[in-house]
């Protein structure tokens, strides 16, 4: 089958065989995406993140061709589940969420959520974590009221994007909310200007390739727009040199710039990625 109408040519060509295959045979092909950055707009509240106007419309259509798909983020699953109105939805009966980079699942087959106990230096952070943002000497401004995302008492994350200066504001939060997390056996993980004190152990590249595994895909197309995401393109690059196919798509922004070097096709952020959904859904739909 040659690529449907408005599905963008991958760059690479291992993109173009990853590509190739997923619309030669999607029952053996399995799509995951980020939420915040890819499926949903980037926003100064990540409790107003909402999943892109038709995103969840395209992956209805999308998904029953495939053998199967995720949502792999750093928010917890249910988050990711609420602010995405992934619940419940016709065509995605079976699709999966891993949050909290893969240490949490959420399948929509029964609704449930399976968590690891919370790590207990995420308890420890969080009572130490004033002094150290006072110390830092950018921790003042109405921004700071705001700024801390509890994530369920699984993470911290530090946000700077409504500060008066986000990117100066990270820089200098960075060093001494590293060397909090390690004090309590966490590490730092940096995304677009937040900065995430969480458990090691798991990242989203380990529960990519868990989970291929498990569905016993052959082709995979992995989004993403942010550092976490990294783990995965590095999880879809091994399993490439081990025979699977896979595309690599980067959501791009003017904020992070080190997947698009690595991706087999950039679309322009949420908007790009929904339009290649809804592409690949129409192509497969009329084949
Ligand atoms: O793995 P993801 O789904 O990409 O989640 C990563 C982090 O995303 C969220 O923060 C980002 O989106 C916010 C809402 O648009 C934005 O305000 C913030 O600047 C971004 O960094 C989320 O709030 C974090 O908890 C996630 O870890």
């Amino acid at each position: 089958m040659g690529s449907p109408p408005n599905v963008p040519t991958p760059v690479t060509p291992a993109g173009r065989d990853g590509l190739a295959a997923l619309l030669a045979h999607p029952e053996r092909a399995v799509v995951a995406l980020d939420f915040d950055g890819t499926l949903a707009d980037i926003v100064p509240d990540p409790e107003k993140a909402r999943a892109h106007d038709g995103a969840v419309a395209a992956l209805g259509r999308l998904v029953p061709h495939l053998r199967a798909a995720a949502v792999i983020t750093g928010r917890p699953a249910t988050v990711a589940v609420r602010l995405g109105g992934f619940a419940a939805v016709p065509g995605l009966e079976h699709l999966t969420v891993l949050g909290h980079y893969g240490a949490e699942r959420w399948e929509a087959s029964t609704g449930t959520v399976h968590a690891p106990p919370p790590h207990p230096g995420v308890a420890a952070i969080q009572a130490e974590l004033p002094g150290v943002l006072d110390a830092s000497g950018v921790w003042h401004g109405t921004w700071v009221e705001t700024a801390i995302e509890r994530k369920g008492g699984r993470a911290i994350a530090i946000h700077t994007r409504r500060a008066d200066d986000p990117q100066g504001a990270f820089e200098r939060l960075r060093a001494p909310l590293t060397a909090l997390a390690e004090r309590h056996g966490l590490i730092v993980e940096p995304g677009r200007l937040v900065l995430e004190l969480r458990p090691p152990g798991m990242d989203k590249g380990v529960a990519l390739a868990d989970w291929i595994r498990e569905t016993g895909a052959s082709t995979v197309l992995y989004a993403g727009d942010d550092l976490g995401d990294l783990a995965a393109f590095a999880a879809v690059e091994k399993l490439r040199s081990e025979g699977l196919t896979g595309l690599l798509v980067c959501s791009g922004s003017n904020e992070v710039t080190e997947l698009a070097d690595r991706a087999d096709l950039v679309v322009n952020g949420p908007t790009g990625v929904v339009n290649l959904l809804g592409a690949l859904a129409t192509g497969l739909t009329e084949h």
